[in-house]
């Protein structure tokens, strides 16, 4: 699989590890940074990722904040974008599964390095079940408030 990612100041060390964890397993990864630990604002790496992903709508997207709550709000600004922020591996099956989210955000200061691998696992090894989902999902991206 192809894989953005992008974190704010609060993620990167986790950042830093999911990429050499994706590449270990044979993914393609392409980091969006940032690359110090310098304070940015969350929301426009959440634009850099969300874009890509558009852009390249055969990849996904991560994107790692403190909590992940930031990232996932302003992911899901963009039309198309279906962001879930995963605390552990079955929000991350059901996600793929059940609402064929596109981005993954889960937070540094919330999950560490062990659940972030089996968030990781899941999400790779689940895919959209279709069938009843497509009607809602279909009406998700007709939402226009
Ligand atoms: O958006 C968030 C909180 O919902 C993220 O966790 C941010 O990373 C966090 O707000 C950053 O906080 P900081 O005090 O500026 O490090």
């Amino acid at each position: 699989m192809k894989f953005y990612i992008a974190t704010d100041h609060a993620g990167i060390d986790l950042k830093d590890y999911t990429v050499e964890l994706l590449k270990e397993k044979g993914h393609e990864v392409i980091d969006l940074g940032p690359f110090s630990k310098d304070r940015v604002d969350y929301p426009d790496y959440a634009v850099k990722v969300s874009e890509s992903v558009l852009g390249d709508p055969t990849s996904q997207g991560i994107l790692i904040c403190g909590s992940g709550i930031g990232m996932s709000m302003a992911a899901n600004r963009h039309t198309g974008i279906r962001a879930a922020l995963c605390h552990d591996a079955y929000t991350a099956m059901v996600a793929r599964g059940h609402n064929d989210a596109n981005i993954l955000c889960f937070g540094e200061r919330i999950v560490g390095k062990g659940v972030a691998e089996s968030i990781l696992d899941s999400w790779i090894a689940s895919s959209f079940d279709g069938g009843r989902h497509c009607g809602r999902v279909d009406k998700i991206e007709a939402i226009n408030a």
